[in-house]
C-alpha cells in the first residue's frame, strides 16, 4: 500500500465546529485512544502512516481530509468554506512536501475543502454546498487537467463524503437524499448515516465506523473484509472515517 497522512486530535478538539450533529461535549483523551486505534487500523492494512505536524490552536485540524485533496503526484491545499478553518495549512503543506508532491492551493474567492471531493477511476466528484463553492470547483477541475470533475450539490449534510463514497470497485455507497442524484451513476443506498462512510484500505479491504454495523455486515456478506473503528468523539463533530487521514497510493 502508500502512504497515509494523520493528524493527531489537539488539546481543542472539543472547540470544534459542530454544523448537523448535536452538540454534546467530547471527551479528547477517549478521542485521542480512538485515534491511534484508527491510525492502527491502517498500519495493520498495509499503510505506511506519516503524522502531520500537530496546529495545536486549530481545533479540527484532526480531520486532515479537508486540508489536501491529493491526486497522483499533486497535493492540492483546499480553502475552507469555513474561515476559522484556514490556519490548518502550514502543516498540511508541509507533509506533502515532504513526500515529493507538487503543490498547488485554491486560491480567492473559491474555497474548497477535501471532504467534498472524491474520486473514483478517472471520474472526480465534487460537493457543491456550504464548504465549497464553484469557483474552488473550477479552480479544482482545472488543476487537475483532463479528468472529468462533476460538481454534486450537496444539502443537509457537511460535505459531499457525508452523504457518499466509493467501494473498492468504484461503486457509489451512500444516502441519495443529501444529493442531485441527477449527475450521478446508480447509488447502493444505505439507512445508517455512516454507513455511507468507507475508506478503501485494499481491492477488497474497507475501513468503516463501528456506528454502521448492518451496512459493515451487508459488505462482509457480499465477500469484503471489513475493519469497524469506533470514532464516536469525532462523529460528535460532525466527522466521520474518511476525514481523519489522506491516502497517498
Ligand atoms: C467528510 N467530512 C465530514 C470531512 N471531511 N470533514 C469533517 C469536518 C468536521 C469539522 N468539525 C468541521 O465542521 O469542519
Amino acid at each position: 500500500m502508500g502512504r497515509a497522512l494523520v493528524r493527531a486530535p489537539g488539546p481543542r478538539l472539543a472547540e470544534g465546529l459542530v454544523t448537523h450533529a448535536d452538540r454534546r461535549p467530547v471527551d479528547v483523551a477517549l478521542a485521542a485512544r480512538q485515534h491511534a486505534a484508527y491510525t492502527a487500523a491502517l498500519r495493520s492494512a498495509g499503510w505506511r502512516v506519516s503524522s502531520v505536524a500537530a496546529a495545536d490552536d486549530q481545533p479540527d485540524a484532526v480531520f486532515i481530509e479537508d486540508a489536501l485533496i491529493v491526486c497522483g503526484d499533486l497535493a492540492v491545499l483546499g480553502r475552507s468554506g469555513a474561515e476559522v478553518r484556514r490556519g490548518e495549512l502550514p502543516g498540511a503543506e508541509r507533509a506533502a512536501r515532504d513526500l515529493g508532491l507538487r503543490i498547488e492551493r485554491i486560491e480567492a474567492p473559491g474555497t474548497l475543502d477535501g471532504g467534498d471531493v472524491l474520486a473514483v477511476g478517472d471520474t472526480v466528484y465534487v460537493g457543491r454546498g456550504d464548504r465549497t463553492n464553484e469557483e474552488g470547483i473550477c479552480q479544482l477541475a482545472r488543476l487537475l487537467g483532463g479528468r472529468r470533475v462533476v460538481p454534486v450539490d450537496v444539502r443537509g449534510c457537511l460535505h459531499l463524503k457525508s452523504a457518499m463514497t466509493a467501494l473498492p470497485d468504484g461503486g457509489l455507497i451512500g444516502l441519495p437524499e443529501h444529493v442531485d442524484t441527477s449527475v450521478l451513476p446508480c447509488m447502493r443506498v444505505v439507512r445508517e448515516p455512516a454507513g455511507a462512510h468507507v475508506v478503501v484500505l485494499g481491492p477488497d479491504h474497507v475501513l468503516m465506523a463501528a456506528s454502521a454495523p448492518r451496512t459493515a455486515a451487508s459488505l462482509a456478506a457480499d465477500g469484503l473484509r471489513v475493519t469497524s473503528v469506533d470514532i464516536s468523539e469525532f462523529e460528535a463533530l460532525d466527522g466521520c472515517v474518511t476525514c481523519l487521514s489522506v491516502l497517498v497510493p
